[in-house]
Protein backbone atom coordinates (compact mmCIF):
# COMPACT_ATOMS: atom_id res chain seq x y z
CA UNK A 1 0.00 0.00 0.00
CA UNK A 2 1.67 3.55 -1.00
CA UNK A 3 1.76 5.60 2.39
CA UNK A 4 0.26 8.30 0.63
CA UNK A 5 -1.81 11.31 2.23
CA UNK A 6 -5.66 10.92 2.90
CA UNK A 7 -7.59 11.99 0.17
CA UNK A 8 -9.87 14.14 1.64
CA UNK A 9 -9.18 17.67 2.00
CA UNK A 10 -7.32 19.09 5.08
CA UNK A 11 -8.31 22.38 6.48
CA UNK A 12 -5.39 24.05 8.81
CA UNK A 13 -5.49 22.19 12.08
CA UNK A 14 -4.51 25.72 14.15
CA UNK A 15 -1.38 25.34 16.29
CA UNK A 16 0.16 22.36 16.76
CA UNK A 17 3.57 21.17 18.12
CA UNK A 18 5.84 19.85 15.79
CA UNK A 19 6.89 16.55 18.30
CA UNK A 20 4.71 14.51 20.58
CA UNK A 21 4.97 15.12 24.08
CA UNK A 22 7.39 14.17 25.68
CA UNK A 23 7.42 10.46 26.59
CA UNK A 24 3.84 9.90 25.03
CA UNK A 25 3.25 7.37 22.44
CA UNK A 26 -0.15 9.16 20.57
CA UNK A 27 -0.87 12.74 20.64
CA UNK A 28 -3.54 14.08 18.54
CA UNK A 29 -4.63 17.17 17.96
CA UNK A 30 -7.66 19.33 16.76
CA UNK A 31 -8.71 16.08 15.07
CA UNK A 32 -12.42 17.05 13.12
CA UNK A 33 -14.45 14.91 10.67
CA UNK A 34 -17.09 16.24 9.03
CA UNK A 35 -19.98 14.48 6.92
CA UNK A 36 -21.36 17.14 4.74
CA UNK A 37 -22.55 19.28 6.37
CA UNK A 38 -22.62 17.67 9.58
CA UNK A 39 -20.16 17.45 12.26
CA UNK A 40 -19.41 14.30 13.65
CA UNK A 41 -16.13 15.06 15.28
CA UNK A 42 -14.80 18.40 16.28
CA UNK A 43 -11.27 19.90 18.41
CA UNK A 44 -10.21 16.00 19.64
CA UNK A 45 -7.11 16.58 21.05
CA UNK A 46 -5.62 13.34 23.31
CA UNK A 47 -2.00 11.91 24.75
CA UNK A 48 -1.38 8.66 25.18
CA UNK A 49 1.90 6.72 26.80
CA UNK A 50 2.40 3.21 27.01
CA UNK A 51 0.89 1.21 29.66
CA UNK A 52 -2.24 3.54 29.81
CA UNK A 53 -5.37 2.22 29.25
CA UNK A 54 -7.92 5.36 27.99
CA UNK A 55 -11.48 4.69 27.70
CA UNK A 56 -14.39 6.76 25.39
CA UNK A 57 -17.46 7.03 26.45
CA UNK A 58 -20.30 9.27 25.45
CA UNK A 59 -24.47 8.83 24.12
CA UNK A 60 -25.00 7.01 20.68
CA UNK A 61 -23.76 8.56 18.17
CA UNK A 62 -21.16 11.01 20.20
CA UNK A 63 -18.50 10.45 17.51
CA UNK A 64 -16.79 7.37 19.47
CA UNK A 65 -16.25 5.39 16.62
CA UNK A 66 -15.19 8.16 14.37
CA UNK A 67 -12.61 9.29 16.56
CA UNK A 68 -11.26 5.68 16.56
CA UNK A 69 -11.18 5.61 13.20
CA UNK A 70 -9.35 8.49 12.84
CA UNK A 71 -6.50 7.45 15.32
CA UNK A 72 -6.59 4.45 13.28
CA UNK A 73 -6.05 5.74 10.41
CA UNK A 74 -8.74 4.18 8.66
CA UNK A 75 -10.80 7.20 7.83
CA UNK A 76 -8.95 11.08 7.45
CA UNK A 77 -9.71 13.82 9.34
CA UNK A 78 -10.97 16.76 7.98
CA UNK A 79 -8.79 18.59 10.17
CA UNK A 80 -6.31 18.47 12.79
CA UNK A 81 -3.47 15.84 13.46
CA UNK A 82 -1.75 12.64 14.68
CA UNK A 83 1.58 11.49 15.56
CA UNK A 84 2.06 7.64 17.17
CA UNK A 85 5.44 6.33 18.11
CA UNK A 86 7.22 9.05 16.00
CA UNK A 87 4.87 8.69 12.82
CA UNK A 88 2.56 11.30 11.14
CA UNK A 89 -0.78 10.00 10.51
CA UNK A 90 -0.78 12.36 7.08
CA UNK A 91 2.78 12.63 6.09
CA UNK A 92 3.55 8.79 7.00
CA UNK A 93 0.43 7.12 7.19
CA UNK A 94 1.04 3.20 6.40
CA UNK A 95 4.40 3.42 9.01
CA UNK A 96 1.87 5.28 11.43
CA UNK A 97 -0.83 2.88 11.12
CA UNK A 98 1.75 -0.50 11.39
CA UNK A 99 1.91 1.06 14.89
CA UNK A 100 -1.18 0.15 15.66
CA UNK A 101 -4.23 -2.39 16.03
CA UNK A 102 -7.32 -1.92 15.99
CA UNK A 103 -10.56 -3.79 16.26
CA UNK A 104 -13.54 -1.85 14.47
CA UNK A 105 -16.71 -2.33 15.91
CA UNK A 106 -17.74 -5.08 13.50
CA UNK A 107 -14.47 -6.73 12.60
CA UNK A 108 -14.44 -8.10 9.36
CA UNK A 109 -13.80 -11.91 10.03
CA UNK A 110 -13.92 -14.34 6.46
CA UNK A 111 -16.39 -16.92 7.77
CA UNK A 112 -14.23 -20.24 6.45
CA UNK A 113 -11.09 -18.76 7.25
CA UNK A 114 -9.28 -21.03 9.92
CA UNK A 115 -8.29 -18.76 13.46
CA UNK A 116 -4.43 -19.70 12.88
CA UNK A 117 -4.63 -18.60 8.74
CA UNK A 118 -6.58 -15.56 10.00
CA UNK A 119 -4.30 -14.10 12.04
CA UNK A 120 -1.16 -15.23 9.30
CA UNK A 121 -2.98 -13.02 6.89
CA UNK A 122 -3.48 -10.52 9.06
CA UNK A 123 -0.12 -10.22 10.34
CA UNK A 124 1.26 -10.40 7.02
CA UNK A 125 -1.24 -7.47 6.05
CA UNK A 126 0.76 -5.13 8.27
CA UNK A 127 4.16 -5.91 7.34
CA UNK A 128 5.11 -8.47 9.62
CA UNK A 129 6.23 -11.55 9.77
CA UNK A 130 3.04 -14.30 9.71
CA UNK A 131 5.03 -17.18 10.85
CA UNK A 132 4.17 -19.63 13.51
CA UNK A 133 5.63 -17.65 16.66
CA UNK A 134 3.72 -14.43 16.04
CA UNK A 135 0.64 -16.42 15.35
CA UNK A 136 1.59 -18.73 18.11
CA UNK A 137 1.79 -15.66 20.75
CA UNK A 138 -1.15 -13.63 19.89
CA UNK A 139 -3.34 -17.56 20.38
CA UNK A 140 -1.24 -17.76 23.38
CA UNK A 141 -2.16 -14.22 24.36
CA UNK A 142 -5.70 -14.17 23.34
CA UNK A 143 -6.38 -17.74 25.00
CA UNK A 144 -6.98 -19.01 21.82
CA UNK A 145 -4.64 -21.54 21.05
CA UNK A 146 -7.64 -24.51 21.35
CA UNK A 147 -9.57 -22.96 18.49
CA UNK A 148 -6.69 -22.55 16.38
CA UNK A 149 -7.85 -24.92 13.94
CA UNK A 150 -11.88 -23.88 14.03
CA UNK A 151 -13.12 -22.20 11.27
CA UNK A 152 -14.33 -18.39 11.71
CA UNK A 153 -18.03 -19.14 11.89
CA UNK A 154 -17.76 -22.21 14.41
CA UNK A 155 -17.12 -19.94 16.90
CA UNK A 156 -18.77 -18.75 19.92
CA UNK A 157 -19.03 -14.95 19.76
CA UNK A 158 -16.62 -14.48 22.78
CA UNK A 159 -14.02 -16.37 20.87
CA UNK A 160 -15.22 -14.19 17.71
CA UNK A 161 -14.10 -10.82 19.89
CA UNK A 162 -10.77 -12.84 20.93
CA UNK A 163 -9.94 -13.55 17.25
CA UNK A 164 -10.65 -9.79 16.43
CA UNK A 165 -8.20 -8.68 19.09
CA UNK A 166 -5.90 -11.10 18.33
CA UNK A 167 -6.03 -9.90 14.77
CA UNK A 168 -5.06 -6.21 16.52
CA UNK A 169 -2.10 -7.85 18.66
CA UNK A 170 -0.22 -10.06 16.23
CA UNK A 171 2.05 -7.84 14.71
CA UNK A 172 2.81 -6.61 18.34
CA UNK A 173 1.89 -2.95 17.80
CA UNK A 174 2.48 -0.56 20.57
CA UNK A 175 -0.50 0.61 20.50
CA UNK A 176 -4.41 -1.16 20.56
CA UNK A 177 -7.47 0.91 19.86
CA UNK A 178 -10.52 -1.03 20.41
CA UNK A 179 -14.20 0.09 19.62
CA UNK A 180 -16.96 -1.31 21.89
CA UNK A 181 -14.92 -4.86 22.61
CA UNK A 182 -17.07 -6.32 24.96
CA UNK A 183 -20.39 -5.66 22.88
CA UNK A 184 -22.70 -8.66 22.79
CA UNK A 185 -20.97 -11.01 25.28
CA UNK A 186 -22.59 -12.86 28.16
CA UNK A 187 -21.00 -11.85 32.03
CA UNK A 188 -18.79 -15.24 31.86
CA UNK A 189 -17.25 -13.79 28.09
CA UNK A 190 -17.24 -10.52 29.67
CA UNK A 191 -15.23 -11.38 32.41
CA UNK A 192 -12.78 -13.23 29.70
CA UNK A 193 -12.09 -10.14 27.62
CA UNK A 194 -11.70 -7.71 30.26
CA UNK A 195 -9.03 -9.65 31.89
CA UNK A 196 -7.61 -10.16 28.35
CA UNK A 197 -7.63 -6.44 28.43
CA UNK A 198 -5.84 -6.30 31.44
CA UNK A 199 -2.94 -8.59 30.41
CA UNK A 200 -2.40 -6.65 27.37
CA UNK A 201 -1.90 -3.35 28.57
CA UNK A 202 0.87 -4.23 30.70
CA UNK A 203 2.80 -3.95 27.45
CA UNK A 204 0.61 -2.27 24.86
CA UNK A 205 -1.17 1.75 25.23
CA UNK A 206 -4.88 1.13 25.16
CA UNK A 207 -7.54 3.03 23.48
CA UNK A 208 -11.36 1.60 23.99
CA UNK A 209 -15.00 3.29 23.24
CA UNK A 210 -17.34 1.94 25.04
CA UNK A 211 -21.41 3.21 25.69
CA UNK A 212 -21.04 0.81 29.01
CA UNK A 213 -20.00 3.16 32.26
CA UNK A 214 -18.87 -0.41 34.25
CA UNK A 215 -17.03 -1.38 31.41
CA UNK A 216 -14.80 1.79 31.60
CA UNK A 217 -14.48 1.75 34.86
CA UNK A 218 -13.21 -1.69 35.23
CA UNK A 219 -10.89 -1.19 32.49
CA UNK A 220 -9.66 2.19 32.37
CA UNK A 221 -7.35 4.49 33.74
CA UNK A 222 -8.51 7.68 32.00
CA UNK A 223 -11.98 8.81 30.42
CA UNK A 224 -12.55 11.65 28.22
CA UNK A 225 -16.29 11.93 27.68
CA UNK A 226 -18.29 12.72 24.26
CA UNK A 227 -21.41 14.36 23.75
CA UNK A 228 -22.26 15.80 19.78
CA UNK A 229 -18.94 15.50 18.38
CA UNK A 230 -16.94 17.14 21.29
CA UNK A 231 -15.23 16.14 24.43
CA UNK A 232 -17.19 17.40 27.53
CA UNK A 233 -15.15 15.97 29.55
CA UNK A 234 -12.01 14.07 30.55
CA UNK A 235 -10.80 13.02 34.29
CA UNK A 236 -9.42 9.65 36.03
CA UNK A 237 -12.11 6.99 35.14
CA UNK A 238 -13.01 6.61 38.93
CA UNK A 239 -14.21 10.29 39.29
CA UNK A 240 -12.37 13.69 40.79
CA UNK A 241 -11.89 13.30 44.36
CA UNK A 242 -13.75 15.84 46.53
CA UNK A 243 -11.70 18.45 48.23
CA UNK A 244 -13.80 18.36 51.04
CA UNK A 245 -15.90 15.09 51.11
CA UNK A 246 -14.40 11.80 52.58
CA UNK A 247 -15.12 8.42 53.70
CA UNK A 248 -14.04 7.44 57.00
CA UNK A 249 -14.45 4.16 58.36
CA UNK A 250 -14.57 2.84 61.89
CA UNK A 251 -14.07 0.17 64.90
CA UNK A 252 -17.14 1.28 66.34
CA UNK A 253 -20.44 3.40 65.15
CA UNK A 254 -20.17 7.09 66.04
CA UNK A 255 -23.64 7.93 68.30
CA UNK A 256 -25.62 10.01 65.69
CA UNK A 257 -25.13 13.68 65.73
CA UNK A 258 -21.71 12.90 67.19
CA UNK A 259 -19.73 13.45 64.28
CA UNK A 260 -21.31 16.94 63.22
CA UNK A 261 -20.50 18.24 66.61
CA UNK A 262 -16.85 18.08 65.93
CA UNK A 263 -15.14 22.02 64.57
CA UNK A 264 -14.98 21.46 60.61
CA UNK A 265 -17.75 18.65 59.91
CA UNK A 266 -20.47 20.31 58.14
CA UNK A 267 -22.76 16.80 57.58
CA UNK A 268 -21.82 13.22 58.13
CA UNK A 269 -24.02 10.35 57.45
CA UNK A 270 -24.19 6.52 57.56
CA UNK A 271 -23.47 4.73 54.49
CA UNK A 272 -23.20 1.38 55.88
CA UNK A 273 -22.64 0.08 59.30
CA UNK A 274 -18.96 1.76 60.87
CA UNK A 275 -19.27 3.56 57.50
CA UNK A 276 -19.47 7.23 57.28
CA UNK A 277 -19.57 9.92 54.87
CA UNK A 278 -18.42 13.13 56.16
CA UNK A 279 -18.54 16.93 54.23
CA UNK A 280 -16.48 19.38 55.56
CA UNK A 281 -17.11 22.49 56.32
CA UNK A 282 -15.51 25.31 53.50
CA UNK A 283 -13.30 26.72 55.73
CA UNK A 284 -11.90 23.36 57.40
CA UNK A 285 -8.85 22.23 57.60
CA UNK A 286 -8.64 18.40 56.71
CA UNK A 287 -5.80 17.73 58.84
CA UNK A 288 -7.65 18.95 61.57
CA UNK A 289 -10.54 17.31 61.38
CA UNK A 290 -8.97 13.62 60.82
CA UNK A 291 -7.20 14.83 63.77
CA UNK A 292 -10.32 15.50 65.89
CA UNK A 293 -12.31 12.59 63.97
CA UNK A 294 -9.45 9.95 65.58
CA UNK A 295 -9.56 11.82 68.86
CA UNK A 296 -12.93 10.95 69.77
CA UNK A 297 -12.92 7.68 70.83
CA UNK A 298 -14.61 5.47 68.22
CA UNK A 299 -11.47 3.83 66.08
CA UNK A 300 -10.79 5.49 62.94
CA UNK A 301 -9.47 2.87 60.82
CA UNK A 302 -9.57 4.95 57.34
CA UNK A 303 -10.33 8.19 55.73
CA UNK A 304 -10.34 9.24 52.37
CA UNK A 305 -11.50 11.99 49.55
CA UNK A 306 -15.15 10.48 48.53
CA UNK A 307 -14.98 10.25 44.80
CA UNK A 308 -18.17 11.03 42.46
CA UNK A 309 -18.84 7.66 40.91
CA UNK A 310 -18.38 7.65 36.72
CA UNK A 311 -21.60 7.32 36.43
CA UNK A 312 -22.39 10.86 38.30
CA UNK A 313 -19.65 12.09 36.45
CA UNK A 314 -21.29 11.20 32.80
CA UNK A 315 -24.19 12.31 33.82
CA UNK A 316 -23.26 15.76 34.55
CA UNK A 317 -20.87 15.92 31.37
CA UNK A 318 -24.10 15.09 29.39
CA UNK A 319 -26.54 17.41 30.50
CA UNK A 320 -27.66 20.85 29.79
CA UNK A 321 -27.58 22.30 26.21
CA UNK A 322 -27.37 19.22 23.41
CA UNK A 323 -27.23 16.73 26.14
CA UNK A 324 -29.51 13.47 26.55
CA UNK A 325 -30.16 14.11 30.10
N1 LIG B 1 -20.57 7.68 7.07
C1 LIG B 1 -21.29 8.61 7.71
N2 LIG B 1 -22.01 9.51 7.02
C2 LIG B 1 -22.73 10.47 7.65
N3 LIG B 1 -22.81 10.60 8.99
C3 LIG B 1 -22.11 9.73 9.73
C4 LIG B 1 -21.32 8.67 9.14
N4 LIG B 1 -20.73 7.96 10.13
C5 LIG B 1 -21.15 8.53 11.29
N5 LIG B 1 -21.98 9.57 11.05
C6 LIG B 1 -22.59 10.44 12.06
O1 LIG B 1 -21.56 10.98 12.88
C7 LIG B 1 -21.99 11.02 14.23
C8 LIG B 1 -21.01 10.25 15.10
O2 LIG B 1 -21.12 8.86 14.78
P1 LIG B 1 -20.25 7.76 15.52
O3 LIG B 1 -20.57 6.45 14.89
O4 LIG B 1 -18.85 8.19 15.58
O5 LIG B 1 -20.85 7.83 17.01
P2 LIG B 1 -20.70 6.79 18.21
O6 LIG B 1 -20.47 7.62 19.43
O7 LIG B 1 -19.67 5.77 17.88
O8 LIG B 1 -22.15 6.15 18.26
P3 LIG B 1 -22.62 4.68 18.72
O9 LIG B 1 -22.36 4.56 20.19
O10 LIG B 1 -24.11 4.74 18.41
O11 LIG B 1 -21.87 3.68 17.87
C9 LIG B 1 -23.40 10.47 14.27
O12 LIG B 1 -24.29 11.57 14.23
C10 LIG B 1 -23.49 9.66 13.01
O13 LIG B 1 -24.80 9.61 12.54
Amino acid sequence: MPDSPPTTARQPAGPASEDTAPGALLQAEHLSRHYASHTALSGFSLTLHRGEVVGLLGPNGAGKSTALKLLAGVLPPSSGRARLAGHDLIDAGQRYRRQLGYLPERPPLYPDMRVHDYLRFCARLRGADGGRTAVGRALTECGLEAMADRRLDQLSQGYRQRVGIAQAVVHRPPLIILDEPTVGLDPRQLQGIRQLIRRLARAHGILLSSHLLPEIQALADRVIILQRGRICHQGPARGEPHARRFNARFRRDPHAGALEGLPGVAAARAVAPEHWQLRLTPDADPDRVISAVAAAGWGLEAWQPAGDSLEQVFLRATQGPGGEA
